[in-house]
């Protein structure tokens, strides 16, 4: 059966000036004629006084669409999985234009008025907010009135208390206002913003944040709260910014404005005979890059859906564990995790099928992004070099690693029976005297080298191609064997069962000689009731033997009811001079 495509735009036939969004998904027309409507009512926003504070897709309204921007976007659908611009949204907001160099301090003073969204600044820049140097010594020489920019050192030596108070006045949060780079050294770099538009970098492509834009003035207002004599920015001798106010503010007369804001209103009348605040309208438009992925795929996804929002990642990759419900949205999901997890997120893999190999890789089918599975993981300090298409790799082991790390110490030979890409081995490197490594896939072997190589450890490491049974048989039947202080065995589907491979590796040579028996590390899984019983009786079966004294931890619950398991126990002399097993 061919795949289905699912695609989401707008529906061509609603009304859509300024009206809450209705968003469709669309089956296309080529596989099917039934339009189906996955979104659910969540997603239409409805004019909900309900809703709580902060943006939200289902507050605000759309934008106005030209017909012939729909027509193209219309034919232009077949690429796209569904259309950005419906996650538009315009707020009408009210601001405080203020003078540029104020608006630190006086965003501190009101942080409770303001907006305080999330990822939207309280202070926003607009086209034309900031005046050119010469036109404010234009505006100087032509007025009369003082204003309070660097007006210091134009006046007459004051007495030393007046001296010391203008002083102080030339300071404000930012420091010296003389200086007012110097302040801005210790900040962190702006990003880059055109006019009132905040814009981040993606991916070698620029990302429409969102962007504020004065509509309207109201200064009849203010004059009615502040008296006959304010004026309302008749005149800015300077740079300009805007405060954006709490969302609640914008249909409030001045007059229920909180009183804080009021207050600063009414001390910079006072102060200056042309008033330097002024209250605007403006209009907050969030694109679809404001959005976080959560809210995308809330909006996306028939309601009632499990949002897929948790996945693993592996260096570049996002891997993802659809259930059948995601399926038939595997492309629009995958499309959405990779917008909105970049630059970190290359690529977005769904893993299709159980791990069932010998060498334990996944099968990953690339949804969204580049199509290389060729990556490089940063772990503890080291790097690996991991092809997801023919190795294994598994992050979550990371913190296991370590704990399993911490028992090594400088004197330590490590055998490391399933060693994969390196994890453990490159890192035991780092602390031990020496590491056999071997594994049986010959694509992970070279990347084992490789990474060797890559953390420069390759002189601390020998690196072996053969199944584990006979790597511990040629380990232990080589002069190697009584250097040898710990062995791993992480194959957790399968490795107890190699463990019959240490019975009888010393036999035949003399006790005294053979004196040094490794502690072995081995992984298993267990769905028991009682995990630690259970996977102690396979080492013991294993091993045909009684008593074997195994500390047992718990490490992490790989599903429901399925444990993976790491016991630790020094090898017993009488399994090491046992008769051989008939395995082997
Ligand atoms: C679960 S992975 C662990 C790899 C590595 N220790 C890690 O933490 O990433 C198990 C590894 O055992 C290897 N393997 C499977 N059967 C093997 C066998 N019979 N002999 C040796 N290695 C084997 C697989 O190729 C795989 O790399």
């Amino acid at each position: 059966m061919g795949s289905t495509r699912l695609f989401l735009r707008l529906n061509p036939l609603s009304p859509i000036i300024f009206s809450p969004p209705t968003n469709f998904l669309f089956i296309k027309p080529k596989f099917t004629a039934a339009t189906v409507s996955l979104l659910s009512a969540a997603a239409a926003p409805a004019v909900n006084q309900s809703l709580p504070y902060g943006p939200s897709l289902l507050k605000g309204k759309t934008p106005e669409i030209p017909k012939q921007q729909q027509q193209l976007e219309q034919e232009n659908e077949t690429e796209t999985l569904f259309d950005e611009s419906q996650f538009t949204r315009i707020f009408d907001i009210a601001a405080l234009r203020v003078p540029a160099r104020d608006c630190y301090a006086l965003e501190s003073r009101l942080r409770g008025h303001l907006l305080n969204w999330p990822r939207v600044r309280n202070i926003a820049r607009v086209p034309g907010d900031e005046i050119e140097t010469e036109f404010i010594n234009l505006l100087r020489d032509n007025s009369d009135e003082d204003e309070n920019v660097d007006s210091v050192e134009t006046e007459e030596e004051p007495n030393s208390v007046l001296y010391r108070e203008k002083l102080v006045k030339s300071f404000n949060v930012r420091g010296f206002v003389k200086f007012r780079n110097l302040a801005r050294i210790s900040r962190p770099r702006r990003r880059k913003r055109k006019g009132g538009k905040e814009e981040k970098e993606g991916n070698g492509r620029k990302e429409e944040v969102y962007a504020v834009e004065v509509v309207e003035e109201e200064r009849k207002e203010m004059s009615g709260l502040l008296g006959e004599e304010f004026r309302g920015g008749e005149k800015w001798k300077g740079a300009t910014r805007l405060l954006l106010l709490d969302e609640d503010l914008i249909d409030k007369d001045v007059k229920e404005f909180p009183e804080a804001i009021k207050v600063v209103l009414e001390e910079h009348t006072r102060k200056n005979t042309t008033p330097i605040l002024e209250l605007v309208r403006c209009r907050l438009t969030l694109f679809y890059d404001y959005w976080q992925m959560n809210d995308v795929l809330e909006a996306l996804l028939p309601k009632g859906m499990i949002i897929p929002s948790a996945f693993e990642t592996v260096g570049h990759i996002a891997h993802l564990n659809l259930r059948d419900e995601h399926q038939p949205l595997k492309y629009l999901i995958a499309k959405v995790v990779l917008d909105k997890n970049k630059p970190k997120i290359q690529t977005v893999v769904n893993k299709s099928d159980a791990i069932h190999n010998d060498y334990r890789t996944m099968q990953l089918e690339v949804l969204a992004g580049n199509h290389s599975l060729v990556t490089i993981v940063v772990e503890n300090g080291l790097r690996f070099n991991v092809d997801l298409a023919t190795v294994y790799w598994n992050s979550k082991l990371a913190t296991e690693r370590q704990k399993l790390l911490s028992g090594f110490n400088p004197s330590d030979v490590v055998c490391d029976v399933f060693a994969g890409v390196g994890p453990i081995s490159i890192s035991a490197a780092k602390i031990v005297k020496r590491v056999y490594a071997n594994d049986l896939n010959p694509y992970a072997v070279d990347y084992l080298e490789r990474n060797s190589v890559l953390n420069k450890l390759e002189r601390k490491i020998e690196v072996y191609n053969m199944d584990g049974r006979r790597f511990i048989d040629a380990m232990f039947a080589s002069n190697k064997a009584q250097s040898i202080t710990q062995v791993v065995m992480n194959l957790p589907k399968d490795a107890a069962e190699f463990l019959d491979a240490f019975r009888g590796i010393y036999r035949g040579r003399p006790k005294d000689a053979m004196s040094n028996f490794p502690k072995i590390h081995v992984y298993g899984f267990s769905k028991a009731r009682d995990p630690e019983f259970d996977f102690h009786e396979r080492i013991r079966i294993a091993l045909s033997e009684v008593a074997v004294n195994v500390e047992m931890r718990k490490v992490r619950l790989v599903a429901p009811g399925k444990w993976m398991m790491c016991a630790s126990f020094i090898l017993p002399e009488s399994v090491a001079f046992a008769r051989k097993s008939l395995n082997m």
